[in-house]
């Protein structure tokens, strides 16, 4: 894996003083937003891409709601967020859009993936070693609901999982129970 690192920068935000370093994999970029406080055993968000959810606001998911908590949360007790450019569990944007295309005749988030040729989550986390070594992290608290996610991620010890339980909407709800019902989502 041939990968670019950025500088570290400074990147006040609304949630808080953060800093961000960028590391370029291919014609992937993605950004780690980290508290200046960081403990021995982080905790750390490993956020997808959601350009929908994260600037549009879409309410079909909870992903923008679950950024600003992990960002809030490493602003007030310290923390890292790691956010992966892997749109759409890693099937891009325009696949993306055409499976809400499917969920609007009625397929559901997963069957939508597969109608296109899709697995229900074709994304991998290796990078996520990789950025976690960088920092000298080996051991983190991980905020997430996704089983897969923990099992996915080697080479660091999660010491503790993190829910992070949004609340639903009347959009999302279907989406919500699909997570937890078909994809093991503990929520
Ligand atoms: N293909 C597809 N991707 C979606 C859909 N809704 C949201 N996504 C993507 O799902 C991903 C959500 O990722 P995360 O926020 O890391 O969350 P997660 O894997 O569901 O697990 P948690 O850590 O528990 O939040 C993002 O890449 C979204 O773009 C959908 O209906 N179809
Ligand atoms: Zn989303």
């Amino acid at each position: 894996m041939n990968i670019e690192i950025s500088e570290i920068a400074n990147l006040p935000s609304r949630f808080g003083d953060f800093k961000v370093k960028a590391f370029k994999e291919g014609h992937k970029e993605h950004l780690v937003i980290y508290s200046k406080n960081l403990d021995d055993i982080p905790i750390v968000r490993v956020h997808s891409e959601c350009l929908t959810g994260d600037a549009i606001g879409s309410l079909k998911c909870d992903c923008r709601d679950q950024l600003e908590y992990a960002l809030k949360m490493a602003n007030e007790t310290g923390g890292m967020v790691i956010y992966l450019r892997q749109e759409g569990r890693d099937i891009g944007l325009l696949n993306k859009v055409n499976a809400y295309a499917l969920q609007d005749q009625g397929y559901n988030t997963i069957e939508a993936n597969h109608q296109l040729g899709f697995s229900a989550d074709e994304r991998s986390y290796e990078i996520v070693t990789f950025i976690l070594n960088h920092f000298n992290i080996d051991k983190i608290r991980l905020l997430t609901n996704n089983p897969a996610k923990i099992n996915s991620i080697s080479g660091v010890e999660i010491v503790e999982r993190i829910p992070i339980v949004m609340e639903s909407n009347e959009y999302n709800e279907g989406y919500l129970n699909v997570k937890r019902d078909e994809m093991g989502h503990m929520i």
